[in-house]
């Protein structure tokens, strides 16, 4: 991403276009600005970059009222009409910047001449912003350091703005690699302790470097990948579709998008720029949005042989419903039917949005309810039973920005506890010979392979017998390229391995 710099060159824009203050006059009539004079003057006043002012009201309301990035930008973007290249610079200030914070906070408070917690939270924002552009994106330092000056004085304040002008100055006199020695070494200045070194430099809280370490090992990996594994999350993931079987073939959807296969599950192709929203397979619901690693514990777990009949499945945590939706459309091509159960009603209507393009017959019910009252209510009812656990997400943290700095692992006591309950739940539901499919975006032990463990005990002591099946002739035989760990029976994806999300699969046949 080089939007200024490209600007500097004489692109579109560029400095002859900025005024004394650093704004970008012409790039104003570009995007249709000129055109709101009648605004209101508290809009007005908002008459900066609009890509950057997007990604700074992203991380405000991100600080100030607890929302979720990705829920925020996309919408700010289209009411201001940011789009191609400036919302693509948008996105990635926004997002980089908020998965990237923990850095930077190191950065700033080595660069500032105050503590950060004694500077004010949007001039922080801001400077957080300015020290991406300089370190994490392209950004040529003059247009990083004027335009984000800019952005302070407009937003907070001239003294403000002098203040980030200094900080970021002082960011800029040396490089990133230059800064992440510095940053590192200040937080394990004798060299011996390499977590507290990583959370600052690779930008994670420490608990969460600490829980990555042992999944990694716990998962029959080297701890020495950790760095890359964090690494990974700090990266923007790609978009993946899926080619929902039956409905749209991936060749045919590729021809529609330009899209290539994106090398492990038969289903996904990763896209090569451009809005999923306009693909009209994307649109029809044939095809939709959906991480390679979703899709591939989906088609494990659909492949899994069961014994005896095979008609009906259960997705027990169905919302928003894309891997129901994946289920539906194999559902549909063996004959079989889906009960897909979810426990926030507005969530329910994103499910049975998912499924329209299913077809009928293959659906027999979207409904709302609490998938830890289902074993109980409908004892041995289905064939398969998915549970898509509720979990921390721990293992998708590139796809939610802000989300590593709002877990707690006091989450771990509360999700873990509801995921026993739901799989003590999805058991009793299946019958004896049927299966069932753990699944969490979370690599963490206590959200999968303890969980998993407890559940199983949990079975044989109330007399129901639960085998863990070996999942990976399974996952290999729907993604040949895809390598099993020696002496593990499930299955651990990883960003820096496979390019997925960090899903986790177990499987297990009720005896
Ligand atoms: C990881 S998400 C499932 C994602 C979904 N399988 C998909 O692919 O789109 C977990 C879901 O479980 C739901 N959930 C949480 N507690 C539940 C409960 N007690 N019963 C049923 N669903 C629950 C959440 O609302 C959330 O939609």
């Amino acid at each position: 991403m080089n939007r200024d710099e490209t600007r500097g060159r004489g692109g579109r824009g560029g400095e002859a276009r900025r005024d004394a203050r650093g704004r970008q006059r012409g790039e104003a009539r570009v995007e249709g600005r000129a055109a709101r004079t009648t605004a209101a003057p508290a809009q007005r006043a908002r008459a900066g970059d609009p890509a950057r002012g997007a990604a700074y009201d992203t991380l405000r309301a991100v600080a100030g009222s607890d929302a979720y990035a990705n829920l925020v930008l996309p919408p700010l973007l289209r009411e201001r009409r940011v789009v191609g290249r400036d919302a693509a610079f948008a996105t990635e200030l926004a997002y980089g910047t908020l998965r990237l914070q923990g850095r930077y906070d190191a950065v700033l408070a080595q660069a500032a001449s105050r503590p950060l917690d004694q500077v004010d939270p949007p001039v922080l924002d801001v400077l957080r912003l300015g020290a991406h552009q300089l370190l994490g994106m392209r950004v040529a330092t003059h247009a990083a350091v004027s335009e984000t000056v800019g952005l302070a004085r407009e937003r907070v304040g001239a003294g403000a703005a002098q203040f980030v002008n200094a900080v970021l100055r002082r960011v800029s006199e040396r490089s990133l690699e230059e800064w992440l020695t510095r940053i590192g070494d200040a937080a394990d200045p004798q060299g011996d302790d390499p977590v507290a070194r990583l959370a600052v430099v690779e930008s994670h809280p420490a608990w969460v470097v600490r829980a990555m370490r042992e999944s990694l090992v716990g998962s029959g990996r080297s701890a020495d990948e950790l760095g890359s594994l964090l690494a990974a999350d700090n990266a923007a993931p790609r978009v993946t579709l899926v080619a929902r079987p039956g409905l749209v073939s991936p060749e045919e959807l590729a021809e529609q998008t330009g899209a290539r296969p994106a090398g492990l599950a038969s289903t996904a192709l990763v896209m090569a720029g451009g809005d999923p929203g306009d693909v009209p397979a994307v649109r029809d619901g044939l095809a939709g949005v959906q991480d390679e690693g979703s899709q591939l514990v989906t088609l494990a777990f659909a492949a899994v042989p069961v014994e005896g009949k095979d008609e009906r499945w259960l997705d027990l945590c169905a919302g928003p419903g894309g891997k129901a939706a994946l289920l539906g459309a194999l559902a549909a091509q063996r004959g079989a039917r889906l009960v897909a159960n979810e426990v926030q009603p507005h969530r329910t209507r994103l499910v049975a949005q998912a499924l329209r393009a299913v077809p009928r017959a293959a659906v027999e019910e979207v409904r709302t309810g609490d998938g830890r009252l289902v074993g109980d209510q409908e004892p041995g009812a289905y064939d398969r039973v998915l549970l898509d656990a509720p979990c921390t997400g721990l293992g998708a943290l590139r796809r939610r920005p802000e989300s590593r700095w709002r877990r707690t692992p006091a989450d771990l006591a509360t999700l873990s506890a509801l995921q026993r309950e739901l799989l003590a739940s999805a058991i009793a539901a299946v019958r004896p010979g049927g299966v069932v499919g753990y699944v969490t975006c979370s690599p963490h032990l206590a959200e999968t392979q303890l969980v998993v463990l407890d559940a199983v005990r949990a079975a044989a002591r109330a007399g129901t017998s639960v085998e863990v099946v070996d999942a990976t002739p399974v996952v290999a035989q729907v993604a040949p390229s895809w390598e099993p760990v020696a002496g593990r029976t499930d299955v651990q994806l990883w960003p820096h391995v496979h390019g997925t999300d960090a899903m986790h699969l177990t499987l297990l046949r009720r005896a």
